[in-house]
């Protein structure tokens, strides 16, 4: 069970309200003058990865105190009770076990008193062998020629990981093509269709429950389309696999049990890239890479077990984003990395902080009287830059912002990544000192500016500065550090959670819309009116029946 403290009742979170008023008064240019170690005390080196936390707007004071709420909300315990395999997903009755599929070391995990570990094994293995045979072209079509192409069909969870990998690890790619559908309008699995030979398509139905209404409507259109090449009911055991943990329904889809890759209800769905959900991985790079992705995780699942608060960097990045939500208010956290390659990775995590911090009943069944989960979003340098930086730099929202960037590109073009890294250096920088009515004033008499023109423009060429952000620097982007940075933001959100006195890992949120859908659909049916909804839903639908064609 799971510690259930209010975190706004305890010691540190009253200190932390006083001192708030005293921080909120000062600058972050302010705290560097003050303190000349500030770079050595709020950074960590971790392997490749550094985390500079620094351009926060934190003091030795506000560090400790965070220390202590995670201290006083009994976060030790809270990792203890997941990583024992204790049923800290109460809600769903369930235990939280993503660091048992990538638990390289090997050591028993135990589940209801049962070792994991040679099941997890197991999948591995089966998942080794399969994608050494498709990648080689062992592993014939029903017309005897290799397979090309690979398509994965799952949604969310299914799907998120597998893409934000398979294009963060680009660079490490083979030659099969992989393609993910999984929106069900009818235009993604077209267009995707429209690519692909079904002689040579491997077709992956990746889906924990096996029922989600997109996935097997995506799964059966695939299925038909494959038929209608050809091929016979018994080529489908050479075309399509499942990744699931249901296999009754997967049978039942027509798929052979030798294709099928399971894993357990232990796994969430948001944290399922390690398991057969990372198969798509596996086939695009490589199993040596998937395992290297999955020894990188395991990495940062050891240090966030056993590393003090002081020098943990989820538990510190956790705090941060405490810090900023509930005493600042920010109600947002960007992620910026500058890495093309990475150009998923905010969206992904849209997905695994959204889903898992968005709830505003506590572990009580209470309403929360506090903010919980942040909007997530971003997108890569520098592109973010020519769009929404203004409001970062200007705007009047507080937006804790995460820059993530590897010292070494796996393009080496040119001047390309000295440019881009020195984009990623400049703004933190700039967001931190921002610029003073008197440089501006300065600049402009400089460039020759009449007292008049100058009074007049000065005040929107003001940089008011003091806004915070992480830099991630990482050596290069590799399997290993990737598996490493996404594990860091999984605990990230975990420790938040814990804090929050919330339940990260359910997401009955995700119910009341696909209820709806689904008593809707049958009313889609015929031309008759409707009149069983709120007025505004049957004016959309009716004026949807006059339209359609
Ligand atoms: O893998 P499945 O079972 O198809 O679920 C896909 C997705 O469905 C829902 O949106 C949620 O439960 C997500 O967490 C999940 O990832």
């Amino acid at each position: 069970m799971l510690p259930t403290i209010n975190f706004t009742e305890t010691e540190a979170y009253k200190y932390l309200a006083d001192h708030f008023i005293d921080i909120n008064e000062k600058s972050l240019k302010d705290l560097f003058t003050e303190d000349k170690e500030r770079f050595e005390k709020f950074s960590l080196l971790f392997e490749d990865i550094l985390l500079d936390f620094s351009k926060n707007r934190i003091n030795d004071t506000t560090f400790a105190l965070l220390i202590q709420l995670a201290k006083e909300c009994k976060l030790d315990e809270a990792i203890k009770a997941m990583y024992a395999g204790e049923k800290i997903n109460q809600t769903e009755d369930r235990q939280v076990l993503h660091i048992a599929l990538r638990n390289q070391s090997n050591t028993p995990i135990l589940v209801d008193g049962k070792d994991v570990m040679p099941e997890v094994n197991k999948v591995l293995d089966k998942m080794k062998d399969f994608s050494a045979r498709i990648i080689s072209g062992e592993w014939k079509g029903y017309t005897g020629k290799a397979i090309t192409d690979v398509v994965n069909i799952g949604i969310g969870g299914s799907d998120l990981g597998p893409v934000m990998v398979t294009e963060a690890l680009k660079a490490y790619k083979n030659h099969l093509n992989m393609h993910f559908v999984s929106n069900i309008d009818g235009t993604h699995m077209v267009e995707t269709l429209k690519t692909v030979d079904p002689e040579t398509t491997l077709f992956l139905v990746a889906s924990k429950t096996f029922t989600t209404q997109e996935t097997m409507t995506n799964a059966n259109s695939a299925r038909d389309w494959f038929l209608e090449s050809g091929a016979v009911k018994a080529d489908i055991a050479k075309h399509f696999a499942a990744l699931s943990t249901n296999e009754k329904d997967v049978t039942a889809f027509g798929i052979d049990p030798e294709n099928m890759f399971g894993f357990w209800d232990w796994v969430g769905g948001r944290y399922s890239l390690w398991s057969a959900i990372g198969l798509p991985i596996a086939l695009s790079v490589g199993f040596d890479n998937f395992k290297a992705l999955l020894q990188g995780a395991h990495a940062t699942d050891q240090h966030f077990e056993s590393t003090p608060f002081e020098s943990n960097i989820p538990v510190i990045l956790g705090l941060l984003g405490v810090w900023y939500i509930n005493f600042f208010g920010a109600e947002t956290q960007a992620i910026l990395p500058y890495d093309q390659y990475m150009h998923r990775f905010a969206a992904y995590f849209q997905q695994g902080d959204m889903e898992s911090n968005g709830k505003h009943v506590d572990r009580n069944g209470n309403e929360v009287t506090y903010e919980t989960g942040p909007v997530i979003w971003g997108e890569p340098g520098t592109n973010g830059q020519h769009a929404f930086y203004q409001l970062i730099h200007q705007g009047t929202r507080l937006i804790p912002c995460d820059f993530i960037a590897p010292a070494n590109s796996l393009n080496p073009l040119g001047e390309h990544h000295p440019i881009l890294l020195s984009n990623f250096f400049a703004q933190t920088e700039a967001l931190m000192n921002g610029k003073t009515e008197e440089q501006i004033v300065a600049e402009l008499q400089k460039d020759g500016k009449s007292e008049a023109e100058i009074t007049k423009l000065a005040p929107f060429k003001v940089f008011e500065g003091n806004r915070p952000t992480n830099s991630i620097l990482l050596k290069k982007v590799t399997p290993y550090t990737l598996g490493s940075l996404i594990a860091m933001y999984e605990h990230k959100i975990f420790v938040q959670g814990i804090i929050w006195n919330i339940f990260s890992f359910d997401q009955w949120g995700v119910e009341l819309g696909k209820q709806l859908a689904k008593s809707i659909l049958p009313e889609l049916k015929d031309n008759e009116p409707v009149s069983t909804h709120d007025a505004s839903t049957n004016g959309l639908i009716n004026q949807y029946k006059n339209w359609r064609a």
